[in-house]
């Protein structure tokens, strides 16, 4: 089949019927959903990309396999040319998305991609697991799915590990095998656009102990595989809010999920990993999926980091408040927080290493420095917006009080900003500005950014810890080798 429409993606979402709940119901048309209609909408458009002329060679390429037209997300990178294949498909789609959405189809896809290709992982454990990654790579690949993952156990007791929580099956477990595949019972967190997508994918981070064989499991299943129920978080719009009041929480809202499975079947040939401490603790960092899809990440976070600024940048001058000193310092650092980001993913392109498995894989410190910072960068930016829009943010007339002839004068007069800026041009920003820094809406991207990658703590520690067993700080060995009396023999001469 190769690459899909935005048509034949919806119809997918019409073909299935997964067990979703939403504020307390049952969701019985997945499609029709105000709440996810228009998101389902964004996504299609993103497929129909690839069948645009002005974006098909950039975005997808013909399988050496197949011969079919796949999307770039599908491209096992092997060289600096495929990882910039890959940038233009993360920049491209980041874009149409102002980066607000994180897990578009080519985050996962990009995931499976690396664990296939890193099939040499799973081989030294049990065969059949890297069989099974391989056919699902071709899978997802041929039919142009789009997944969501859960990989975070949910957060009852942080303190014990998975087999010490007060239920066994609390967090996601195996309950039996039987011919047909094993049994899998509990929770995993937190699979964001689950209701509107295809499949999805689970494994973990690392961080089972001896003891919690049982949660040790990578598998895949259909969206709508009998006895995973899907539980939405409160969702931050009601999916019928006008584009004109919330342009952008009416569009890209990602709906995130909690998955609990019901005694779920997985057949064997999609298990991936199945009762291995080891194996489970070693998947992330060893078959590529920390890097490749970081990759993804931090274009997806320049986009919408440069995004944010530039909302800051417009609100600032549109009531010509950039004229002050203050303003313009505050703007000159956010900023430099996107050229910094940008400069970073040059590095990671270009700094690239082709490591013994032919696969290309971008610098992962540039990357990683893009995770540690972007975490602090982009709440710094929205908090330029709300400071600079101030009061203003707050003051907004909605739609209807435009379309009211009554007010239509007022409107006219005390909304508008500096000459030039009419009051329609000024409210819609402002309102723009606060979906970005005032709503649930922006609050969830905001707290997307800081978490999507994992407790940002704890991945600085393992950076730093990672560096410091690679560089050894050789510098000040050196200089502190050198002989103390140096100069001295000289002058005394
Ligand atoms: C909007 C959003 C979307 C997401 N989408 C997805 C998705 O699609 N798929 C997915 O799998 N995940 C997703 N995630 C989940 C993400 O992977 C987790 O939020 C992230 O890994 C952090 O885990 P946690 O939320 O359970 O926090 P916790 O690990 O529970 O941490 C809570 C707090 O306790 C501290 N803490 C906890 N344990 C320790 C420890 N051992 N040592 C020191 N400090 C500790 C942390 O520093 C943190 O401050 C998403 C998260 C967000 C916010
Ligand atoms: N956050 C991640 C995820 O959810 C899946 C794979 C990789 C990551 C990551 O940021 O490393």
């Amino acid at each position: 089949m190769g690459i899909r429409t935005g048509q034949d993606y919806i119809n997918g979402i019409k073909s299935r019927n997964p067990e979703v709940w939403l504020n307390g119901r049952l969701v019985e048309d997945i499609y029709n959903e105000p709440i996810f209609n228009q998101p389902i909408h964004e996504i299609a458009k993103l497929y129909d990309l690839q069948h645009d002329p002005i974006y098909q060679n950039d975005i997808t390429h013909i399988c050496e396999q197949t011969s079919e037209r796949v999307n770039n997300a599908f491209l096992s990178p092997k060289t600096g040319d495929d990882l910039q294949k890959r940038s233009k498909l993360f920049e491209v789609y980041a874009r149409k998305t102002y980066g607000l959405m994180g897990r578009t189809p080519d985050f996962l896809n990009v995931v499976v991609t690396s664990m296939a290709h890193n099939c040499w992982f799973l081989d030294k454990y049990n065969k059949d697991w890297s069989k099974n990654i391989q056919n699902y790579y071709k899978h997802i690949r041929d039919n142009d799915l789009f997944l969501t993952h859960a990989i975070v156990n949910p957060q009852n007791d942080r303190s014990k590990s998975s087999h010490e929580q007060k239920d066994p099956f609390t967090h996601l477990g195996t309950v039996e095998e039987t011919k047909d595949g094993i049994i899998v019972r509990g929770a995993k967190m937190l699979a964001t656009l689950a209701p509107i997508t295809d499949e999805v994918i689970i494994y973990s981070f690392p961080g089972f102990v001896p003891g919690d064989e049982r949660h040790a499991l990578a598998f895949a299943l259909p969206i709508d595989a009998p006895g995973l129920r899907i539980i939405c978080r409160e969702p931050v719009q009601d999916g019928k809010r006008s584009m004109f009041d919330h342009p952008l929480s009416s569009r890209y809202d990602e709906m995130d999920a909690l998955l609990i499975f019901n005694d779920v079947l997985v057949p064997w040939n999609k298990v991936f990993l199945y009762n291995n401490v080891e194996a489970a603790n070693l998947l992330y960092p060893m078959t590529g999926i920390a890097e490749q899809p970081a990759h993804q990440s931090g274009v997806r976070g320049y986009i919408k980091l440069a995004f944010a600024v530039e909302v800051a940048c417009k609100v600032a001058d549109s009531i010509g408040v950039d004229a002050y000193l203050n303003v313009q310092r505050d703007l000159g650092e956010v900023v430099q927080s996107v050229e910094v980001i940008r400069a970073l993913l040059r590095v990671a392109e270009y700094e690239y290493t082709i490591n013994e498995h032919g696969e290309a894989r971008p610098n992962p410190d540039a990357l990683e420095t893009i995770r540690g910072f972007l975490p602090e960068m982009y709440p710094r930016a929205i908090e330029v917006i709300q400071t600079i829009g101030a009061g203003g943010l707050l003051m907004s007339p909605t739609g209807a009080d435009f379309d009211h002839p009554d007010l239509r004068e007022d409107v006219e007069k005390y909304y508008g900003g500096r000459s030039g800026v009419s009051a329609e041009e000024r409210v819609r920003l402002f309102k723009l500005a606060w979906d970005l820094c005032g709503e649930a809406f922006g609050m969830r991207l905001l707290q997307y950014e800081r978490y999507y990658t994992g407790d940002p703590v704890r991945k600085r520690a393992i950076f730093y810890n990672k560096y410091k067993k690679a560089k050894k700080f050789s510098m000040v060995d050196e200089v502190l080798a050198k002989p103390t009396n140096e100069g001295l023999e000289t002058i005394n001469q």
